[in-house]
């Protein structure tokens, strides 16, 4: 198994190294050069599994050599089992024909957990084998930032690095990212939006010199590894109404379009998926994007969603790939076009995006009513991202079974869900003290050369 740049001009790479590079050296993202598929028979087989062992089965071919199998089963049970949920990523029914699949019982509440605990072990597993460090470096809009920490926290071989925008995430996703006492991780709080973290992030990468100097390693979705732990539950929950003998569709809160990109892979491999919905905010670029097939940035608006106000969605580059049939100069192109702000999608692509994705957006107003009429109908809390998600899920509701992702803990989100319902959601007990903590948090401005230089003092004073 080999992985490939979405712009075409990289090495090639297995599995174990793209997931140690990160961002391609040509600016793009790692995909496999080829999709694995799974037979009708082998996905009927993960009927009664346990979600690690659909986790071994789905991501197995993915792995090539760079793992054995005893290896791999033993960092995907040591990933999961800080999990508080049996099922891990259980289903709850919201209407006759609408689910809500639950990915919020990980560690730090939000579906980033499952992607980055695994990540955490399997960097472990394959740093101690080489004895190297790296520096991870993270761009977040919250939940990202939250999950690495509590994935790398206390390890020798990193140093974790979390660029966070500056007042635009809830109090308790800057508290996750800012009171643990590890002298390995570093929060930092950028003056910029998401897009400018992101954007700096990126800017690293390009820099050879401080990318080698430093040993960098991403843990964003850029990682082909995030988004491959993100098919399992596409899988799990699918074959558990009926899959593949029953057809399902997802919708999904999207920003960074990781997440609904592991869906359209698990698509690829062969689950029977009617709809892929894209569900957004008011940051609705990717919306626009489906409707007008035009790629146009405007301004962040920040949302009671905060995670999902993003207007650089960076996992579209692989959507993009695939739509212009694996043509990396032309995506070199768009890439390049949208550093004046904006692109247009060619008619046949815009075809394939279409035939794949459909997309719905809410309004503040809307998500907050879905909060509080989901709760009245069905008795479930919703956090603002996932009801975003429900929203635009009743838009597209038909004959085959809904399944929405629930991304986040309400409680995360306490004064976008109290505003709605009246009443606070609570922390789970083992997060009860968080906001008594003390917090460690640099604020740093939006400017490369500070940014790289800080980060080299902080490794060379560790
Ligand atoms: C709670 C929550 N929901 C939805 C999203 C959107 O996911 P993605 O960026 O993979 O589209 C994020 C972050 O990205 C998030 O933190
Ligand atoms: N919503 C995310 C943004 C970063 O997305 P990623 O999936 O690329 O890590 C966050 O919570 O940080």
């Amino acid at each position: 198994m080999k992985y490939i740049s979405t712009r075409g001009d990289a090495p090639e790479l297995s599995f174990a190294e793209a997931m140690l590079t990160g961002l391609a050296r040509d600016g793009g993202l790692y995909v496999p050069k080829k999709i694995p598929t799974l037979e009708a028979d082998a996905i009927a087989a993960m009927a009664g599994k346990t979600y690690e062992e659909v986790a071994f089965e789905v991501m197995k071919p993915f792995i090539g050599e760079s793992f054995t199998d005893e290896e791999f089963k033993g960092i995907i049970e040591r990933a999961y089992a800080g999990f508080r949920h049996e099922a891990r990523a259980p289903l709850v029914q919201l209407a006759p024909n609408h689910y809500l699949l639950e990915l919020f019982h990980g560690p730090t509440l939000a579906f980033k957990d499952f992607a980055m605990q695994l990540i955490g072990q399997l960097f472990q597993f394959e740093l101690t084998r080489r004895g190297e460090k790296v520096t991870i470096v993270g761009a977040t809009s919250g939940d990202t930032g939250s999950a690495a920490i509590e994935a790398f926290r206390g390890l020798d071989n990193v140093d974790v690095f979390i660029l966070f925008p500056d007042g635009r995430v809830s109090d308790i996703q800057r508290k996750q990212m800012t009171t643990p006492a590890d002298n390995n991780v570093h929060a930092l709080a950028l003056d910029g939006d998401f897009d400018d973290c992101q954007a700096r992030l990126k800017d690293m990468f390009n820099d050879f010199e401080f990318r080698d100097g430093v040993k960098l390693a991403g843990v964003n979705s850029i990682n082909w590894a995030r988004v491959l732990a993100q098919v399992v539950y596409y899988f799990s929950s699918a074959v558990s109404l009926g899959a593949p003998h029953r057809k399902v569709s997802f919708t999904v809160p999207t920003g960074n379009f990781g997440d609904i990109f592991a869906g359209y892979i698990a698509k690829r491999m062969g689950l029977p998926i009617e709809q892929l919905v894209i569900a957004t905010n008011q940051n609705d670029i990717l919306h626009r994007t489906m409707e007008t097939g035009a790629y146009t940035k405007e301004g962040v608006t920040p949302s009671i969603s905060p995670s999902m106000d993003i207007q650089v969605s960076s996992n579209f580059e692989r959507a993009l790939f695939d739509a212009y049939d694996r043509e990396g100069s032309v995506v070199a192109q768009l890439m390049e076009d949208l550093k004046d702000g904006s692109f247009t999608i060619s008619q046949g692509a815009m075809e394939m995006l279409r035939e794949n994705f459909a997309s719905g957006r809410a309004s503040e107003e809307e998500t907050t009513a879905t909060i509080k009429s989901e709760y009245a109908a069905s008795g479930e809390v919703l956090c603002p991202h996932s009801a975003v998600g429900v929203k635009v899920g009743n838009e597209h509701l038909s004959s085959v079974p809904m399944i929405t992702l629930a991304t986040a803990h309400p409680a995360k989100f306490p004064d976008a869900v109290e505003a709605a319902m009246g009443t606070r959601p609570g922390l789970p007990p083992h997060m009860a003290d968080m906001m008594d903590k003390e917090e460690r948090v640099c604020k740093v401005p939006n400017q490369l050369a500070l940014l790289e230089t800080l980060i080299k003092d902080r490794i060379a004073a560790r």
